[in-house]
C-alpha cells in the first residue's frame, strides 16, 4: 500500500517535508486507540499486531519516535511490549500526558513527585461513586477505577450498563472532586481522569520538538487529550515546521470518532489498523528512497 494522500493542503506539504528530510522528522504517536486497539478492560489493552515491528522498522529511519500517552510511561512499556525491542533503542515514552518520560536507551523513568490531591481524591472516590449508585445492581455497577500511581487516577465507564450516560452523570461530581484537591479533569473515551494540572500532550510535543530539533513532525491520536498536541502541531505549521496530523477513527460498534479530532486531521485512518498500515507505508517509502 502506499501512503494515504492527506486531505489538506497543510497535511500534503507536511507530509513531502517529512519524506524529503526523514532524518529531522519526529513521529509521535499516542496509544491507546491508535497504537492498541480499545478494549473493555484497560489492563488487558496490547499494541496493535504489528505495530511493534511496524515502529522498529520506521525508527532507524527518521530522527525519532515517540508514544505519548495517558497512561503511566511504565505502563504502556509493558501493555506495548516496546522494551528491548531492536530497532526501539531510541524510542521515548512521555506518559502521564507528559509528566513522566521512559526513554528505552537508559530502560528508566523520570517521574514527578506525587501528588498529594491524586491519593485524597483517591480515598474519596469510592464514597462519591457509591452515592451516585455504583453498587451491585445499580446503574453505575460496572463502573470502574483505575489506580494510575501518584500521577492520577481513572474512571471508566465502558463496561457500564449505559456508558455515555454513566459519564454524563459522573463529569459534574468528578469535576468538583479534582477540584476540590487541586487537580482537573481529563475527559476521554469512556474515561474520566483526576490528575494533576499544568502537563498536556501538547506542551509535552512542544518540549520534545525542540530537544529533537526536529525539523518535520506526524502526530497520530485518537481522543480529546490529543487535541493539545494538535494544536502545537498547528501552531509550529503555521511558523513553518511541516507536520501531519493523523486521526485514528474509532471501530468499535458503537462508539463514534471524537468529531473534534477528526476535523482537524489531514488525515483518517481506520484505527490502529490503519495507523499500522501508515507506519508501514511510511517506511516503504523511505526504504525506496535510499534504494
Ligand atoms: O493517551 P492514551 O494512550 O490514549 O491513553 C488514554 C487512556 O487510555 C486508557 O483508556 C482507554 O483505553 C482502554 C483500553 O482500551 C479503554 O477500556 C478505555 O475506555 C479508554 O478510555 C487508559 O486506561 C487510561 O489510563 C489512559 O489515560
Amino acid at each position: 500500500m502506499g501512503i494515504p494522500t492527506p486531505t489538506t493542503p497543510e497535511g500534503k506539504d507536511g507530509l513531502a517535508g517529512l519524506l524529503a528530510r526523514p532524518e529531522r522528522a519526529v513521529i509521535a504517536l499516542d496509544f491507546d486507540g491508535t497504537l492498541a486497539s480499545i478494549v473493555p478492560d484497560p489492563d488487558r489493552a496490547r499494541a496493535y499486531p504489528g505495530a511493534v515491528v511496524a515502529l522498529a522498522r520506521l525508527a532507524p529511519k527518521v530522527a525519532s519516535v515517540a508514544v505519548v500517552t495517558g497512561r503511566p510511561a511504565r505502563a504502556a512499556v509493558r501493555h506495548g511490549g516496546f522494551a528491548a525491542v531492536p530497532g526501539l533503542e531510541r524510542l521515548v515514552v512521555l506518559g502521564h500526558y507528559g509528566a513522566e518520560r521512559w526513554d528505552a536507551g537508559s530502560a528508566s523513568v523520570r517521574t514527578p513527585p506525587p501528588h498529594p490531591g491524586v491519593a485524597a481524591a483517591r480515598s474519596e472516590l469510592p464514597l462519591v461513586l457509591e452515592r451516585l449508585g455504583a453498587r451491585p445492581g445499580a446503574r453505575l455497577a460496572a463502573v470502574r477505577v483505575e489506580d494510575k500511581g501518584g500521577q492520577a487516577v481513572a474512571v471508566h465507564t465502558r463496561q457500564a450498563e449505559a456508558p455515555q450516560a454513566a459519564l454524563q452523570l459522573l463529569r459534574g461530581p468528578l469535576g468538583e472532586l479534582a477540584a476540590r484537591h487541586g487537580l482537573t479533569l481529563e475527559p476521554g473515551r469512556m474515561v474520566l481522569e483526576l490528575r494533576p494540572p499544568g502537563m498536556d500532550k501538547g506542551m509535552a510535543l512542544d518540549a520534545y520538538l525542540r530537544e529533537t530539533d526536529a525539523g518535520a513532525v506526524l502526530y497520530a491520536g485518537d481522543d480529546l487529550g490529543d487535541l493539545a498536541a494538535y494544536g502545537t502541531v498547528r501552531r509550529l505549521r503555521a511558523g513553518g515546521l511541516p507536520g501531519v496530523l493523523v486521526c485514528s477513527a474509532a471501530v468499535e460498534e458503537g462508539e463514534s470518532t471524537v468529531a473534534e479530532l477528526a476535523a482537524q486531521a489531514d488525515l483518517v485512518v481506520d484505527g490502529p489498523g490503519g495507523v499500522v498500515a501508515l507506519l508501514n507505508a511510511l517506511a516503504d517509502a523511505l526504504d525506496a528512497r535510499s534504494a
